[in-house]
């Protein structure tokens, strides 16, 4: 039979990923639900020091589980540091997750509510060669997670959402110049910190999380771009990239800490 390949159906979704990657019920998986009244408060916690050079924006890529852009991280000119880490990490590239319908769609929940989307700005720490090796490692990578939440468009993502025309089908890939991620988050930067995974396999527990408390807004007209990418490759049956999220997992007796009061 075909290589087993992991998708979000019902035959190779995210109740199915523990039989290829055992780590699925490990003990700092992702996402979570975050309960902000059981969420303590860490004074010690640094502001998030962000810096992103537009020019490190290189393609767009339709990867079959969602689309990312994709950053040249050869130097330390896009970073974040400060927050939860010590030390500097790159970013290497950014992706959406979201749901069929605006009820559902991000992975991390808030008191059990879902968002419509969440967006991932994904970053490895530069004690490591690369992101690769750093992915590995309990310390290796930052992610920062963006709620969207439906209201008015978004002129910020439209871009992005432009660019979808040239990816509609799985391996579909284009250049993608000039773009500053700082434009895509939020007037504040005050979030909810946790040591988890990767949400998707190979599910590997090297993340630390950095969710933001603020949403950014997308229009029901928006979504329903992300919603127009297909799962499926050119030629093959036409699947609608939609629902690519994977659902809570059990914190397992983790602290979820804030920064803000
Ligand atoms: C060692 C190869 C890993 C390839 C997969 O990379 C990922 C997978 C998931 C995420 S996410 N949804 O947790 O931000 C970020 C990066
Ligand atoms: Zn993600």
């Amino acid at each position: 039979v075909m290589s087993h390949t992991w998708g979000y159906g019902p035959h190779d979704g995210p109740s199915t990923w523990i039989e290829s990657f055992p780590i699925a019920d490990g003990l700092r998986q992702s996402p979570i639900n975050i309960i902000p009244g059981q969420t303590s408060y860490d004074p010690s916690l640094k502001p998030l020091k962000l810096k992103y050079d537009p020019s490190n924006a290189m393609d767009i890529l339709n990867n079959g589980h969602s689309f990312q852009v994709g950053f040249l991280d050869e130097a330390d000119s896009s970073t974040l540091s400060g927050g939860p880490v010590s030390g500097t990490y790159r970013l290497k590239q950014f992706h959406f997750h979201w749901g069929a319908r605006d009820d559902r769609g991000s992975e991390h929940t808030i008191n059990g509510i879902k968002f419509p989307a969440e967006l991932h700005l994904v970053h490895w720490n530069t004690k490591y060669p690369n992101f690769g090796e750093a992915a590995s490692k309990p310390d290796g990578l930052a992610v920062v997670g963006v709620f969207l939440k439906i209201g008015a468009a978004n002129p910020r993502l439209q871009k992005v959402l432009d660019a979808l025309n040239s990816i509609r089908t799985k391996g579909k890939q284009t250049p993608f110049a000039n773009f500053d991620c700082k434009t895509v988050l939020p007037a504040s930067l005050d979030y909810w910190t946790y040591d988890g995974s990767l949400t998707t396999p190979p599910l590997l527990e090297s993340v630390t999380w950095i969710v933001l408390k603020e949403p950014i807004s997308v229009s029901p007209a928006q979504m329903t771009k992300f919603r127009s990418l297909m799962f499926s490759g050119e030629g093959e049956a036409p699947c609608c990239m939609q629902d690519n999220f994977r659902p809570p997992q059990a914190l397992k007796g983790r602290t979820v800490r804030r920064s803000f009061k």
